[in-house]
């Protein structure tokens, strides 16, 4: 459930008309809802506190914030509790400015640099996700430079097919992520060998967009195997950080509901005293926010009609990237039984995949008509980018009948302004 909905045929965010925004900020642009996010940080976390608190300790919800990193979305999350997953110092920057205590932060990602190591740790985040024996031995090098011991969790690669797109799932053997499957309880060793690292749990996350929970049950039953056998082995492991991955509904999927979600992790942990981890992106935003935009031109040809937008790939990449799917719909509610035609949604980047969807039924939209994008709360402005010259798009969060712009468009002015030209041009 989300709050965009229509009221006498005009498209609104919570109270507000999207026209409004339109006319006010511009199009392309990003909106997002304050009632939706909360209400979807709420029922996760409620979802997992419910089931699993009970048994064991508390669980911390570590928000992907690579998902969405506005300001705006992070102080929301902090406000209910949530913590951070960061996979750059970067984005452990805006977790912290946002309010995100350093002790909620897990720093995940294959590629973590000294200097972002030793931010992390001058910073006291909870711990790192550490991907590779390199890395585990570059962080016990800079931790034991600064005179410190680093708290650190070994993501494993349970090399289980997640079911998802190829092109975003993280846990089979041949993905990049994380330390293989049967080498784990070899380098956890060699951690609890290393004088400036303080091995403290295991980690795992097998991909992005999950519409099924047999995956995760899988993987999740294989490593708690693997927690019992390290504990055997006399490793005290306290954390169990089983990722993010939950999926939302673009088309015809329909993911688990978190409660089932959390009823599975329950059953499968059972009765492991340890803090259950979990890294939520998609599930918390991608619904919260669509993008708005503005058809420039319908444009026939011999074959087919294009829809061409002032929004393109550089904007919401997904289409471009995964052919994801996203809802597109009319911002003007189309009248009842008004005939849908297949169209071609493109943008106008120069790029041959800056399609949106093809073959799309949609009803009759003309020039100067606003179209919304629904479900991109979740890696749209993220991953927006500046490409073909083009302003970076901005963002908006209503609230009620107020909304503010928490992103502003990036003009070309500001980006002209930030190439040097060296003085011996
Ligand atoms: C390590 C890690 N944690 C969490 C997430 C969040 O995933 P999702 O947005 O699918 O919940 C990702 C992205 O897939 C990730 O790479
Ligand atoms: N960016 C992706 C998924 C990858 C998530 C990050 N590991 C998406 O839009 O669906």
């Amino acid at each position: 459930m989300d709050h965009f909905e229509y009221r006498a045929g005009r498209l609104h965010a919570e109270d507000v008309p999207l026209e409004r925004i339109a006319a006010e900020v511009g199009t392309p642009v990003y909106v997002y809802s304050r009632a939706t996010l909360t209400r979807h940080a709420r029922v996760f976390r409620d979802a997992l506190a419910g089931r699993i608190a009970p048994h064991g300790r508390a669980p911390l919800i570590c928000y992907a914030v690579k998902a969405n990193g506005n300001q705006a979305v992070l102080r929301i999350l902090a406000a209910e509790g949530y913590g951070a997953d960061v996979v750059s110092a970067g984005e452990m920057k805006r977790a912290l400015a946002a309010g995100i205590p350093a002790e909620k932060i897990v720093f995940s990602g294959v590629a973590k640099t000294d200097g972002e190591i030793r931010a992390a740790l001058e910073a006291g985040i909870l711990q790192f996700n550490v991907e590779s024996d390199a890395e585990l031995d570059a962080i016990d090098r800079v931790a034991g430079a600064m005179g410190q011991i680093a708290k650190v969790s070994l993501r494993i690669n349970p090399d289980i097919d997640a079911g998802t797109h190829a092109k975003i799932t993280t846990g089979k053997a041949d993905n990049k992520f994380g330390i293989a499957w049967d080498r784990a309880p070899d380098v956890y060793a060699h951690a609890s060998r290393l004088a400036h690292i303080e091995a403290t749990g295991i980690d795992l996350h097998i991909g992005s967009q999950l519409s099924k929970l047999e995956p995760f049950e899988a993987a999740f039953t294989r490593t708690v195997g693997l927690v019992r056998s390290l504990r055997a082995a006399g490793h005290p492991i306290r954390h169990l950080d089983l990722g993010g991955g939950l999926g939302i509904p673009y088309d015809d999927e329909t993911p688990p509901a978190p409660e089932a979600y959390a009823d599975m992790v329950a059953r499968v942990t059972g009765d492991l005293d340890l803090q259950l981890i979990f890294e939520p992106g998609r599930v918390i935003v991608g619904n919260a926010g669509l993008m708005m935009s503005r058809v420039v031109y319908v444009k026939d040809t011999a074959t087919r009609r294009f829809l061409i937008l002032d929004a393109g790939m550089n904007d919401l990449m997904r289409p471009a990237l995964y052919d994801a799917y996203h809802e597109v719909v009319a911002v003007s509610e189309p009248a009842a039984g008004a005939p849908r035609t297949p169209v071609e949604i493109v943008g106008p980047v120069c790029e041959s995949t800056d399609v949106f969807a093809r073959d799309r039924l949609m009803p009759p939209l003309d020039a100067g008509d606003l179209v919304a994008f629904r479900s991109a709360g979740a890696y749209g402005a993220t991953m927006s980018n500046t490409y073909n010259a083009r302003e970076l798009v901005p963002e908006v969060l209503v609230d009620g009948d107020r909304y503010a712009v928490i992103r502003p468009r990036q003009s070309i002015e500001d980006l002209i302004a930030m190439d040097r030209v060296p003085d011996w041009l």
